[in-house]
């Protein structure tokens, strides 16, 4: 396959906000592709490279040859040549790496040439395009959608479940099953407004804490830890690992939150437990495991069996103070009461459980419910202003925009500089200066794909921002670098907390 039919698809693909024009799009190109091609179609359109990181720095990608005249180049030839350019170590690496990157782009006409840069770049790395790729690929395979999710969920990668739809159809597919040591999607929640809206019927509630989700896949002694997006952070939590091990089981992965607790049982702010899990020698060590879900237990599948069994099980598998607290009710006043002790302890809200849903790996389905009480909207940084006096030197003031699903773009809802340590300062001030696209000497606007945690005390009508509406006291709790710029709030959702109509 050729590297222009890729990128024309691309642009197509970017060119209409149709769903099913994208899906489309995308299952002609895997339709053309040869064997060993649709995987680096999934990898190329979903931002990434089969190599992760080939160390290429920005400085690289500034250079830019003359283009060819007419396209040449084969997905397959990009992928060596990026192999090749992973692989130059030692000395004067930087300078080989330069070179084979200098003679790729040369071979490149000048749309392929953006389309590479902005690959390597990172600028490509959509979470959106997610979606579609996979009913793109069960149209270009022809089988059911749930089997290709189902299977992406399970392998962590859409490409080889492209691979395997494409070469073995259904049949391929259904023979996904979760593996110890390979990662799985994490189930996700819905939230709601209330306790009572969200109860019905004899439901787990749960405590929900504000730690960092932790998946724990053991073999024997063998324990590995892997995060929300799938990073794996087991040297980064030593005290983790050992008390699981400790606990002889022969093959489990278990779900949970890892969290920094005070000495009177209190959870510390969430920085400090993210700061423990950010250093790679787990210098900060003194986290604590609060299990909730167990994906598989000593050689038996537990992924689609409903909550209540899966819950039996963790039980069998882990001892109580290891696992999340939780208790079984109908009753809404039992829920209310433990939804206040939770709060009273200092944790976030509750989750409630359904006791007869599967774990639906990757996705947000109604079998999670959270409930907490404080406002908070995940938003993408859009712009930043230059900070005064004691920021001068840093980028300080947010602009804070909700998505837009209808045009894909951003609707901006206010700003803030509240909430912002010296070190989030530096940070942010690094990152925004990495992002940007414009200048004005006073506002520097960025790429939107930054997505930070807010809380805010309400909404208010106001004329000046584009949505009508504008957050009272926004201040920030976090950055969400777990999320991607589509995951984010979206204008409908806010417009919803502020009681006014969608549109
Ligand atoms: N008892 C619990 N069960 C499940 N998740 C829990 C629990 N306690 C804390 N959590 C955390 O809450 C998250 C569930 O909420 P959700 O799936 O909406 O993720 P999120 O978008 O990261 O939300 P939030 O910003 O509210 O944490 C999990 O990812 C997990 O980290």
């Amino acid at each position: 396959m050729l590297l222009a039919d890729l990128v024309a698809a691309w642009q197509a693909v970017a060119g209409t906000s149709s769903r099913r024009e994208k899906a489309d799009l995308i299952a002609a190109l895997l339709r053309g592709a040869g064997p060993g091609e649709a995987a680096l179609v999934v990898h190329y359109l979903a931002g990434e490279l089969p190599q992760r990181q080939i160390g290429i720095g920005p400085a690289a990608l500034g250079e830019r040859p003359p283009a060819a005249a007419s396209p040449a180049l084969g997905v397959g030839r990009i992928d060596a040549v990026f192999g090749e350019i992973g692989a130059v170590s030692g000395p004067g690496s930087v300078a080989g790496k330069r070179r084979l990157l200098r003679a790729l782009l040369a071979e490149a006409t000048a749309p392929e040439q953006e389309f590479l840069i902005r690959l390597l770049a990172g600028d490509l790395r959509q979470g959106a395009l997610e979606g579609v790729m996979a009913e793109s690929v069960a149209k270009a395979a022809g089988v059911p959608l749930a089997l290709v999710r189902r299977a992406a969920m399970l392998s962590g990668s859409l490409s080889a479940v492209a691979v395997a739809a494409l070469s073995g159809g259904a049949e391929a597919l259904s023979r996904f099953a979760p593996r110890v040591g390979r990662p799985v999607r994490p189930m996700l929640a819905v939230s709601s407004p209330s306790l009572e809206e969200a109860l019905k019927g004899e439901t787990a509630v749960e405590w929900k804490m504000d730690g960092i989700r932790a998946q724990l896949h053991v073999e024997g002694e063998e324990v590995r830890v892997f995060t929300r997006t799938l990073e794996e952070i087991t040297s980064r939590v030593p005290e983790v690992v050992e008390t699981v091990r400790g606990l002889g089981l022969r093959s489990a992965i278990l779900d949970g939150e890892l969290i920094a607790l005070r000495e009177d049982g209190r959870p510390h702010p969430f920085q400090v437990t993210s700061a423990r899990t950010a250093t790679r020698s787990g210098a900060g060590g003194g986290l604590s495991l609060f299990a909730f879900d167990v994906l598989h237990l000593d050689g038996a599948d537990l992924l689609d069996e409903p909550g209540a069994v899966r819950n039996e099980a963790l039980a069998r598998a882990l001892p109580e103070p290891l696992r999340m607290p939780r208790i079984v009710t109908s009753d809404l006043g039992e829920a209310e009461a433990f939804l206040a002790d939770a709060l009273a302890r200092g944790h976030e809200g509750v989750l409630l459980k359904s006791l007869d849903s599967p774990y639906t790996a990757g996705r947000r389905g109604a079998g999670w419910i959270k409930v907490k009480p404080r406002h908070t909207l995940d938003l993408v940084v859009l712009a930043v202003e230059r900070g005064s006096g004691r920021r001068r030197e840093w980028l300080s003031n947010l602009h804070l925009g909700a998505r837009d699903p209808r045009t894909g773009g951003f609707v901006m809802l206010g700003k803030t500089f509240k909430g912002l340590t010296d070190r989030v300062l530096r940070w942010q001030t690094e990152r925004f200066t990495e992002l940007k696209t414009a200048d004005d000497g006073w506002t520097v606007t960025v790429r939107p794909v930054q997505v930070v945690e807010v809380a805010f005390d309400g909404l208010q009508r106001s004329p000046r921002y584009p949505g009508g509406l504008a957050l009272r006291f926004a201040r920030v709790l976090r950055y969400r670098s777990d999320k991607t710029a589509e995951e984010a709030d979206t204008i409908d959702t806010v417009r919803a907390l502020a009681g006014f109509e969608p549109g």
